[in-house]
């Protein structure tokens, strides 16, 4: 798995305030970083600019590999059955072995459950089994754990450990403390503008 994410000198502005500035990273393949700060300090922002969502105010993004993205949006159809829902992704997303996402994130038994009628610890669940079944180097996690009960906090630091362990990088925001390999902290406080 071929990854390498590089943030240079990146600054941030939302609106009229500018939230960071002179950020500088690199996350080499293997490696994860925690993204902390407090509320509104811009750790939501950072991950979108690092998806290639939004446009630093300067700077620039250097990604190898392709980025999957998980964060409160959940890109399923909530009309749909999830198994629906998700068969949909897996054919754009080429994906070869769903089945393995549903037993890791055990959601089998919600396949005829409509995506709408999920609970927000499901919805997470399934927004983790799209990131699996991208088979993507790169992932960037906006507050992964909201909303999953202690069981699946802990089988999701397990995938990301074996998603780092096979050369993939994961960049984490989180206000909870979240268990990643070696993760080196980013606290954007310190380059608030
Ligand atoms: N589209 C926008 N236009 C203007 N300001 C915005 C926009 N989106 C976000 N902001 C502002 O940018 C700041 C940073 O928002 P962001 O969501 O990145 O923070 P955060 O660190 O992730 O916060 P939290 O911990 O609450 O999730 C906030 O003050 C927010 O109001």
């Amino acid at each position: 798995m071929q990854a390498r994410l590089v943030a240079k000198d990146i600054a941030c502005r939302r609106g009229e305030r500018l939230l960071f500035r002179r950020l500088s990273f690199a996350c080499e393949a293997g490696e994860a970083i925690h993204v902390v700060g407090a509320n509104g300090v811009g750790k939501s922002s950072l991950i979108r600019i690092l998806a290639g969502l939004l446009r630093p105010f300067a700077g620039a993004v250097e990604r190898t590999g392709a980025a999957g993205l998980v964060d409160e949006r959940l890109a399923l159809d909530t009309n749909l059955a999830l198994g629906q829902a998700l068969a949909f992704w897996e054919r754009i997303d080429g994906c070869r072995d769903p089945g393995r996402a549903l037993e890791l994130l055990q959601l089998e038994p919600l396949m005829d459950v409509p995506v709408r009628y999920l609970s927000t610890g499901q919805k997470k669940r399934a927004a983790l089994a799209r990131l699996l079944n991208r088979d993507c180097p790169i992932w960037l996690l906006d507050e992964p754990l909201n909303g999953l009960d202690s069981q699946a906090q802990t089988a999701f630091e397990t995938l990301i450990a074996r998603h780092c362990a096979a050369g993939g990088v994961a960049i984490a925001a989180s206000h909870q403390p979240i268990a990643l390999p070696a993760p080196a902290i980013i606290d954007l406080a310190e380059y608030a503008a």
